[in-house]
């Protein structure tokens, strides 16, 4: 096995990513010791009970302060608090980063309090399941996705390459991206399809003509997906939501005025609308598949998909 990267990685929060990181990281030699903190006693027995890493501690600022690349694997807003925690104990040459769904705010917490000695690069793997905490976890769930960083133009080239070389040997494909950039893109991408989720699925929830046996006893696939989404942590997503506030509202607007226009048509039975939106939302799912983003569904491109009118 090859020289590991980094000799200590320190995991503060040892959820669904967290553990993720520590199990990959363990597997793929990538760094020699791992040091995990937590906030609860219970969550630190778990993760020592899963064999995650080597040292583990209720204090941060012991985790990180022989530590040579930090990563913040907890909720977006929690950042600031943690940074007054650890500081004053992170290594000279240190490289901090994150792993945030959100990352204008998340730069906004964190890089007032980092030391000039310090290489602070915040990321985003877009990889996750609806599952959280460390039993959650699986070394393959950073397998060819994206790890989007966002460093600013001051910081190490060095640093930046040690960091996208941990994200590769963890099965990402990385890519550097503009932090206002990254925030608006995920607003659609990510961010509005949760917030649909927990809508749809709240919707069906409040119907009062419907029971609620039979939206368990007949949700057929559409439903089930978006269910899946909507049992993600709320935690996780109500920080998102408060921190990505104006792209999130951006996005939402735009939604809402789409939506209207598909009412109007279906009110109208307009059916050339409808059928143009569907037609180009088939193929926009086609490009997904062939860029290799999805799974296909196994009957995929069978000749009467494609022939079907
Ligand atoms: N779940 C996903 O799909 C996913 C994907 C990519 C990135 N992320 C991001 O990764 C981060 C962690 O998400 P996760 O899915 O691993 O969550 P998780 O709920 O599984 O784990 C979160 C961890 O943070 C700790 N924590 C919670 N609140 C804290 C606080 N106030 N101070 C200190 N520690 C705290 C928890 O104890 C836990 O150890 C979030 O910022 C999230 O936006 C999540
Ligand atoms: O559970 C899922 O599939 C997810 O939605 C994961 C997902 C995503 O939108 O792709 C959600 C938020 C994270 O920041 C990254 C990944």
């Amino acid at each position: 096995m090859a020289e590991p990267l980094f000799d200590r990685l320190a995991l503060i929060g040892i959820g669904l990513i967290g553990s993720s990181l520590a199990q990959v990281a363990r597997r793929e030699g990538l760094v020699g010791e791992i040091a995990i903190s937590t906030r609860s006693k219970k969550t630190l027995e778990r993760a020592r009970e899963l064999n995650l890493g080597d040292v583990y501690t209720l204090d941060p600022a012991e985790a990180v302060s022989d530590a040579d690349l930090v990563v913040l694997c907890i909720p977006v807003g929690a950042c600031d608090a943690m940074m007054q925690t650890i500081a004053g104990s992170l290594k000279p040459g240190a490289i901090l980063t994150d792993v945030g769904s959100v990352k204008m705010s998340v730069i906004d917490q964190i890089a007032p309090h980092v030391p000039d000695t310090v290489h602070f690069i915040p990321g985003h793997p877009i990889a996750g399941t609806e599952h959280s905490g460390p039993d959650a976890g699986f070394p393959d769930l950073f397998q060819n996705r994206w790890c989007i960083l966002t460093p600013d133009k001051s910081t190490s080239q060095d640093a930046i390459d040690r960091l996208a070389a941990f994200w590769r040997g963890c099965g990402s494909d990385v890519e550097l991206m503009e932090p206002g950039r990254h925030d608006l893109v995920l607003a659609i991408t990510s961010h509005l399809p949760q917030l649909i989720s927990y809508n749809i699925v709240g919707t069906a929830d409040d119907l009062e003509t419907v029971t609620k046996s039979e939206v368990i006893k007949y949700s057929a696939g559409g439903f089930r997906d978006f269910t899946r989404l909507a049992a993600s942590d709320p935690t996780m997503w109500r920080d998102v939501c408060l921190h990505n506030r104006d792209a999130i509202l951006e996005m939402l607007g735009r939604f809402s005025e789409d939506l209207s226009a598909m009412q109007r048509a279906i009110r109208w039975g307009d059916a050339g609308v409808l059928y143009d939106l569907f037609s180009r939302t088939r193929s926009i799912r086609k490009s997904i598949i062939e860029a290799g983003q999805e799974t296909p569904a196994p009957d995929f491109g069978r000749p009467h998909e494609k022939t079907r009118d």
